[in-house]
């Protein structure tokens, strides 16, 4: 984050319903949430990924001889297949006859200043075990370290490095500002010192941000043409784009007697976080939905390829627990031969629920491509949408599309609206309807669903995202980075760019954002995304029983007889005063 101009407000300490059993770790630490118009800018007109660009291109070219080589895996990186960084430094230690050794580094301050959930922490440690057994298979150590403060990071790992005799750190690039001028310092330590060659890689998304550009070279703000583009760039070179990484080779067992690596084996992934404990019942929970894991994840992405949709997993249930039915002809008939039509329905499991899988980099976002067109016979990216898998590869876009954006404009990470002129809006301070928004006790059925469907999974709906999203801004008139900050607390999938683009979207402050004078009414989307009432029913116990249209919007008296909130706001008053806001910005 740059430095701050002001702090939001909101309740001081994460709401119960995440799980998270106390309150954030008591640290000095208080990380600056919103830069001034001015950093914010001067980030703009030199964005950190080109300046670390820059400097992997001034790499030192010729390290000494060293005596290992060393990955560091971060926690969007959560995977042995292919991984580019991985396969890059197995690759280099190979050549050099020299043992791999892979880092992990906790840092709870970055958890901190990025409102990571202590469900995405758990999420994080779970997949951490896992690796650490496959890699000792291959006997290859996985050092799981935690380090404070955040800001001496870089002269850590450079430490570690030295202490290892490294000759070479190979990572996957992240694009958040925080962490780009991370790896610049280490970069500039590791130029100075002249002994290890850090090479940072584009790994996250298909088409690595720089390679979709304008004509004159900047960044897409819309995504029509940004699609387009982005499907001939990888036209041009598919297998490049979204070809598999080579896995790790295994190292020489004989590195399990080195007087140093050999303690490494022995460091276990610690089972939490100080400051980010979960509540062992939301734990289990979340294990049971979210199961850690490469085969895991490659589980998930293959029943949604071939098997049918089911109402019985529109909500909490182990997607993996009972077998899906398959689908006879999967290129029409699976979930994602249907995704085209059936993605807005939220009363059964008709999208992947991939993202917690790829926010975390348990699976590439290429495999889930390449396997994608594979089960559909395609050799080429279908972007047609008309189909389901050219529907499911435009919402892989969106990601990249995200990712690009937070790399062109780092403006969007910095707390700012990508449209500076909505910064002034006068949003509405009220605690209250806040809370009741986070709680799902807003006395519209279709936001209350969406809400507690994320505080009891730590996963929504697409079109729950939008709709609750849009409530909060437009409906309550509450800022944006609010409902950013709260996903990001409680969602197992929390990613920045991905988040912030929603978000901006919804508050009509982003890139080719939804206008402001097109206020989604929440009653006839909840009609048309849950037509029969079963989602809100799963989620909302006290309309249980309701059935009929009534389920869409209860009249007050039913409402108050089965103990449901009425409507905080009316949709229509409440939907000219939000024209009215964004019309005049600056006034109340
Ligand atoms: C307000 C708001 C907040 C959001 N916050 C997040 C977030 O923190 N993390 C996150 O991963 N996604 C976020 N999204 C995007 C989207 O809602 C989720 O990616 C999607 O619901 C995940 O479900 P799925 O895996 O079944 O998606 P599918 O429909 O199966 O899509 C496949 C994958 O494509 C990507 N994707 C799909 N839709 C989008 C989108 N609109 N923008 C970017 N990528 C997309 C995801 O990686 C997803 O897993 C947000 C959207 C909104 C409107």
């Amino acid at each position: 984050m740059g430095k701050r101009a002001r702090s939001l407000s909101s309740s001081p300490h994460l709401a119960p319903a995440n799980g998270a059993t106390k309150k954030k770790r008591e640290v000095n630490f208080s990380p600056n949430r919103i830069a001034t118009a001015e950093h914010a800018a001067k980030a703009d007109a030199s964005p950190p990924l080109f300046q670390l660009v820059d400097a992997v291109h001034r790499n030192v070219d010729n390290p000494p001889n060293g005596e290992c080589v060393v990955y560091w895996m971060r926690m969007e990186d959560l995977r042995i297949r292919d991984n580019r960084a991985i396969a890059q430094a197995s690759a280099q230690a190979r050549k050099d006859s020299v043992p791999l050794i892979v880092l992990h580094v906790l840092s709870p301050q970055d958890y901190i200043a990025h409102d990571r959930s202590a469900r995405k922490i758990d999420f994080v440690l779970r997949n951490l075990q896992i690796i650490r057994s496959r890699l000792s298979e291959l006997d290859i150590p996985l050092y799981t370290v935690s380090h404070e403060p955040r800001t001496k990071i870089p002269a850590f790992i450079h430490g570690l490095l030295q202490q290892w005799k490294a000759s070479h750190l190979f990572a996957n690039m992240e694009y958040e500002v925080d962490e780009l001028r991370r790896d610049i310092a280490l970069s500039g330590i590791a130029r100075k010192h002249g002994k290890v060659s850090c090479t940072f890689l584009h790994d996250r998304c298909i088409v690595p941000p720089g390679e979709v550009t304008t004509k004159d070279g900047r960044g897409y703000t819309v995504y029509s043409p940004f699609l387009r583009t982005w499907k001939s760039t990888i036209d041009q070179a598919t297998s490049d784009y979204i070809g598999e990484a080579p896995l790790p080779v295994a190292n020489d067992p004989a590195v399990r007697s080195h007087p140093v690596y050999s303690n490494l084996f022995d460091v276990e992934v610690p089972h939490e976080v100080e400051g980010f404990t979960l509540d062992p019942k939301v734990r289990e929970r979340m294990a049971s939905c979210w199961p850690a894991g490469e085969d895991a994840a490659h589980e998930v992405l293959r029943r949604f390829l071939e098997t049918m949709s089911r109402t019985s997993h529109l909500g909490v249930t182990d997607p993996l627990s009972e077998s899906a039915k398959m689908a006879k002809n999967p290129s029409t008939q699976s979930r994602l031969g249907k995704y085209n039509d059936q993605r807005d329905r939220v009363d059964a499991d008709t999208t992947s629920r991939m993202s917690p899988y790829l926010a975390a980099g348990v699976i590439s976002a290429r495999t889930c491509v390449r396997e994608a067109l594979e089960s559909c016979g395609k050799k080429k990216v279908d972007i047609s949408r008309d189909t389901g898998v050219g529907r499911w590869i435009q919402e892989i876009a969106w990601r990249d599309f995200y990712n690009h954006i937070l790399a062109f404009f780092p403006r969007v990470s910095m707390g700012r609206p990508f449209l500076e002129k909505y910064a002034h809006i006068q949003w509405e301070t009220n605690e209250a309807h806040l809370q009741a928004w986070k709680d799902g006790r807003t006395g519209v059925p279709v936001v209350d669903a969406a809400m507690r469907q994320a505080n009891t999974m730590g996963w929504m709906h697409n079109r729950g995202r939008m709709i609750a999203a849009m409530y909060l801004t437009k409906d309550l008139l509450i800022d944006w980075r609010l409902g950013e900050r709260y996903f990001m607390e409680v969602l197992i999938d929390g990613d920045l760019a991905s988040n912030n683009g929603g978000w901006q979207w919804s508050a009509s402050t982003g890139v080719d954002p939804a206008p402001y004078f097109r206020i989604f009414n929440p009653y006839t989307q909840s009609q048309k995304i849950d037509p029969g009432g079963e989602y809100i029913r799963a989620f909302v116990p006290e309309l249980a029983k309701v059935r009929g249209p009534e389920i869409h919007k209860p009249p007050p008296a039913l409402a108050d007889k089965l103990g449901y909130p009425r409507a905080l706001v009316e949709h229509d008053m409440a939907r000219k005063q939000a024209i009215e806001r964004y019309k005049n910005i600056g006034k109340k």
